[in-house]
């Protein structure tokens, strides 16, 4: 038998890794032309600017997508996809509600988006409405956009990467009537990085908040919080670089309910509480500052002071007191700030809801917008990057799945088999996280309720055993950090093993809570009795660890998006300095990689080169040739290539360029180049069945239109010693701006690339 080749090959060669490389180039292209949008298949992406852009976001921008025919004609805005999402629930297209999800690493431009979004709806939402019932709809408008910069307060902070940084992730539904008008909100937060109330990593800062209070506050209020004027604070480092959101927390002092001002001193004692030290030599001080927080936190003096210096160890029915070491005070003492925050953030965000929560008779649909973090890699990496990459894995697994079914129902509506594609996505490493009945997640939930220290070495030993049969995770035995490895779907991540459970543990000392819980101060009284109610807080028995309580919130959240539309936003963060207009390549391409959006372009290749193959073999089986059986054959040749992405081939790409005036265009076609074996006959049938097909021919090469099933093209040319060269190319994933009122043919642009080639 002789054996042929039919070789599908693109325009221009390369390999997979070229393919970031191209989305990187477009979009600096269209970066240095201050163009900052560009849509990625079903994603948007949105580079950071660093700097205003007049009337990119300007109520007049707001007004012409909203009134748009077909506003996705126009330019790439975030405004598109609010108008789409928006639309959609006008339309009660199911699913009706929607999911804006906006991901990115920090500073890349989430919260702004988010805010551009809050902003869009609470103008379009609203503007029919305002001459029926001004004042509802402007109350209501107002308070969402408001409890913004209050919850920022709370819960963002100035860091390396990003001045106004949130420490937290979210979830804001925005609560439509009937009339689809915005009558209400609510918010879901994740993850607080409470921490950083009594840690704050070098050359960073505390919440925001804090320096709002010491920057802004009255000598009336200075006198209430114990402040002195000048005070200089343990907790509070960096304190002469300029406050972020204080114009707007002057604002905010000025509507201020009673309840917020017991907040606030709550907060001032927890400052106080922060410049306790409990070295010997400063017994004097130690006493000063203990003396106010207890005031502040309306607790007695001696008993915060015994809960800080004295550990109680239960043995059987008896409990024996030990005296703290110094380092143990310090720890007790950072944890009593950290659990005090943490629920006073909790309360803060239920204060909020309930201001801004619509009645649920009075809304019938919602938009949500989440805001999470991005996919993290750092030097060092914790149990906090373990749960934020592994809420990432999550979102990607909804994504990609959302991806296909979008492009399952396109192909499908064409009449191709879907089934034949088959991709393997990230299940595996979802499964080695949090699967059942052993993973990362259980083996750490396993240690953390053992009654003892844990020990890194052992730990690290044990999950080699239990995990050894998951791909996903590796070790390098010569470290000398006892850690392990996960390969994410956006990269390997190390993590650090030491310190790990104690984190999972999070360990509250039940004096504490019993302290609080007898305190004065009426709002901690009730946040810190409300705990126990719900067994939250370690009462001893009932503790929840934390990667438990993140999985129940994460899948709570997941629950949600499954039954919405999403549309995914993917901000990119030009340059990790925030310079405006500084493109550094390296930093983008990393979070091209870590947003998923090379993976896309994978998996994009891998459906292509399938449904490229059916297409063809469908229009030559309907040209009635019995011929295209033997081709079909054939065809299971391919699914191991389709499978194992990794041998197919990728190499269809096109430099940007200017086409019909798009300006900085970028064609990037999907379908890799790959070689299938043929059977003699099956290539002499396929060269007569091209040669009865009556194509037009050009420099003896044929040319083959498909659009009716992929939107795609295909050139045909018979090689030498009887091999066949197929060049084809599916729709771009990437394209350029689309001009208004006319439609953008993404088969028309494929074509002009494709003439260029021939
Ligand atoms: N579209 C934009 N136009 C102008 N400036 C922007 C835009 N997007 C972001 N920025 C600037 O970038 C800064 C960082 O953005 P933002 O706070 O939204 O990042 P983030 O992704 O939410 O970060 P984090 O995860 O740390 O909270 C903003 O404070 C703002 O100065």
């Amino acid at each position: 038998m002789h054996v042929f080749f039919l070789c599908i090959f693109p325009p221009c060669k390369g390999d997979i890794s070229v393919y970031p490389l191209v989305v990187l180039k477009c979009l600096q292209a269209r970066y240095s032309a201050k163009v900052f949008y560009t849509h990625a298949g079903c994603t948007l992406v949105a580079l950071n600017p660093f700097q205003p852009i007049p009337d990119l976001y300007s109520l007049d921008v707001m007004k012409e997508y909203h009134c748009a025919p077909q506003p996705q004609e126009f330019k790439p805005h975030i405004f598109i996809v609010a108008e789409e999402a928006y639309r959609n629930v006008r339309g009660q297209l199911v699913p009706v509600n929607q999911s804006l999800v906006v991901s990115g690493e920090s500073g890349a431009g989430k919260t702004w988006t988010s805010r551009c979004l809050m902003k869009y709806y609470a103008t379009v939402a609203a503007s029919s409405s305002v001459v029926k019932n001004q004042d509802t709809v402007e109350r209501i408008e107002r308070r969402v956009l408001d409890s913004n910069p209050i919850m920022e307060a709370f819960g963002n902070a100035c860091t390396l990467r990003n001045n106004n940084s949130s420490r937290f992730g979210k979830y804001i539904q925005l609560q439509l009537d009937r009339c689809q008008l915005l009558v209400g909100a609510s918010v879901q937060t994740y993850l607080l990085e409470k921490t950083r109330v009594a840690c704050q990593p070098a050359n960073e800062r505390n919440f925001h908040i804090f320096y709002q209070m010491t920057k802004g506050a009255t000598d009336e209020q200075r006198k209430e919080w114990k402040m002195s004027h000048g005070q200089r604070f343990a907790w509070l480092p960096n304190s002469e670089k300029t406050v972020e959101g204080w114009s707007l927390f002057l604002i905010f002092m000025h509507r201020i309910t009673f309840i917020l001002h017991i907040a606030l001193q709550i907060l001032a004692g927890i400052l106080q509480l922060g410049n306790v030290n409990f070295s010997s030599s400063s017994d004097e001080s130690q006493t000063y500052f203990l003396q106010r927080a207890a005031e502040l936190l309306c607790v007695p003096a001696e008993e915060l002071q015994t809960c800080l210096r004295v550990r109680m160890l239960k043995a059987g029915k008896q409990s024996v007191l030990k005296p703290c070491s110094q380092a143990e005070c310090s720890v007790r003492k950072d944890c009593l700030a950290k659990v005090i925050y943490a629920q006073l953030f909790e309360w803060l965000v239920t204060f909020i809801n309930n201001s801004i929560c619509a009645e649920e008779s009075t809304w019938c649909n919602f938009i949500g917008v989440l805001d999470v973090y991005g996919f993290e890699c750092f030097h060092i990496n914790n149990l906090e990057q373990l749960c934020i990459n592994y809420a990432n894995e999550k979102l990607q697994q909804h994504f990609v799945a959302h991806y296909l079914r979008a492009q399952q129902e396109e192909y499908v509506s064409e009449g191709l088999q879907w089934s034949f594609v088959k991709y393997q996505d990230n299940q595996s490493c979802l499964d080695l996280i949090e699967g059942s009945p052993v993973s990362v997640f259980s083996l750490l939930n396993e240690e953390s309720r053992l009654n003892r220290a844990s020990d890194a070495k052992t730990l690290r030993i044990r999950m080699e055993k239990e995990l050894c049969n998951n791909g996903n995770i590796s070790w390098d035995k010569f470290s000398k950090e006892p850690h392990f490895t996960v390969a994410h779907y956006a990269g390997k991540v190390n993590y650090r093993i030491q310190g790990i459970v104690e984190k999972n543990k999070d360990p509250v000392p039940p004096e504490l809570i019993n302290l609080l819980q007898k305190s004065d101060n009426p709002l901690l009284h009730q946040i810190f009795t409300d705990k126990e109610a719900d067994n939250t807080t370690c009462k001893g028995l009932s503790k929840v660890t934390v990667v438990s309580k993140f999985k129940n919130s994460l899948e709570s959240l997941m629950k949600i998006l499954h039954t919405t539309t999403p549309h995914y936003t993917r901000c990119i963060k030009p340059n990790p300095d925030c310079k405006p207009m500084t493109f550094e390549k390296e930093e983008v391409i990393m979070q091209l990689e870590a947003c998923g959006i090379v993976e896309t372009i994978h998996i994009s290749a891998a459906v292509s080169v399938s449904l490229f193959m059916q297409a063809l073999l469908k229009a030559l089986a309907e040209a009635e040739l019995d011929d295209a059986k033997d081709l079909q054959e054939d065809m299971p040749a391919l699914n191991p290539i389709i499978r194992e992405r990794g041998s197919v081939q990728l190499s269809n790409i096109q430099e940007p360029v200017t086409v019909r005036g798009w300006p900085m265009g970028l064609a990037l076609a999907s379908a890799p180049s790959i070689t299938v074996s043929l059977t003699a006959t099956g290539f002499q049938k396929m060269m007569s069945v091209m040669a009865s097909l009556n194509l037009p021919s050009r420099k003896g090469e044929y040319k083959v239109e498909t659009n009716q099933y992929t939107r795609g093209l295909a050139s045909i040319r018979a090689q030498p010693k009887g091999s066949v060269k197929l060049h084809c190319q599916r729709s771009p994933l990437l394209y350029a701006d689309r001009q208004p009122g006319k439609k953008c043919d993404v088969t028309g642009f494929n074509e002009i690339l494709l003439e260029k080639t021939l």
